[in-house]
């Protein structure tokens, strides 16, 4: 299976990506890393990695539209069937999400549906939590309320701070983020037409 990841920074999400689809048992392959931001460390990766990747600047789109219509050209042209957010930062339109409804994938660090938005380490400490986590779901049209393919808890210690709590919850990440890609890769789960996660327990 194809896959993109869009991407807007440093990338540790993309390098667990990146690590899983080496494996000889990976259903996936990463046709091309695009980024809205240029110069970031998550391109350099991608072209350690001998990945083939795209800059797309919103800065230079005058409309959201524009640019996720950009996005889903150069998505096109590689032969992309699936599509991994990792840690990109902007909003995606509706017609966007409906196109690629069923094969766009995010990463967020809460248990959803707690915590949704910016921020959710923050939130989760400012809350008491004393358990926290990721998840990977289905982006929907409505932000972080996609359907739930994984997710992965952490414990909340004393003394955590905002970056401890971040560090350990990114841990995480790398092990639920590939874990999901190859689920969805794979044809284990799927989103189905009610929206709802749909498991082929045949596999
Ligand atoms: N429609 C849809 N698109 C998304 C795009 C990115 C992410 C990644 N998580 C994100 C969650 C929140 C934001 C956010 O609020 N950023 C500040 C505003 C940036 C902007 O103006 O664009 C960005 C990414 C999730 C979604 C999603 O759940 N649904």
């Amino acid at each position: 299976t194809k896959v993109a990841v869009l991407i807007s920074g440093t990338g540790t999400n993309l390098q667990a990506l990146i690590e899983q689809v080496k494996r000889p048992s990976s259903a996936a392959e990463i046709a091309v890393v695009i980024s809205n931001r240029p110069g970031v460390q998550g391109l350099k990766r991608a072209s350690l990695a001998g990945i083939q990747t795209r800059v797309v600047d919103h800065k230079l789109y005058g409309s959201r539209a524009e640019f996720d219509g950009t996005i889903d050209r150069v998505l096109e042209e590689f032969g992309v069937e699936l599509v991994c957010l990792a840690g990109f930062m902007r909003i995606l339109t509706g017609t966007f999400v409906k196109k690629w409804n069923g094969k766009l994938l995010n990463i967020h660090p809460s248990l959803l549906p707690s915590f949704k938005g910016v921020n959710a380490q923050k939130q989760a400490l400012q809350a008491g939590v004393r358990v926290a986590g990721c998840t990977v779901h289905f982006v929907a049209e409505e932000v972080d309320a996609g359907a739930i393919i994984a997710q992965e808890a952490v414990p909340v210690l004393s003394g955590d701070t905002e970056e401890s709590l971040s560090d350990r919850i990114r841990e995480a990440e790398h092990r639920a983020f590939p874990a999901a890609l190859e689920l969805v890769a794979g044809g284990a789960v799927g989103l189905g037409e009610d929206g709802h996660i749909t498991w082929n327990l045949l596999l």
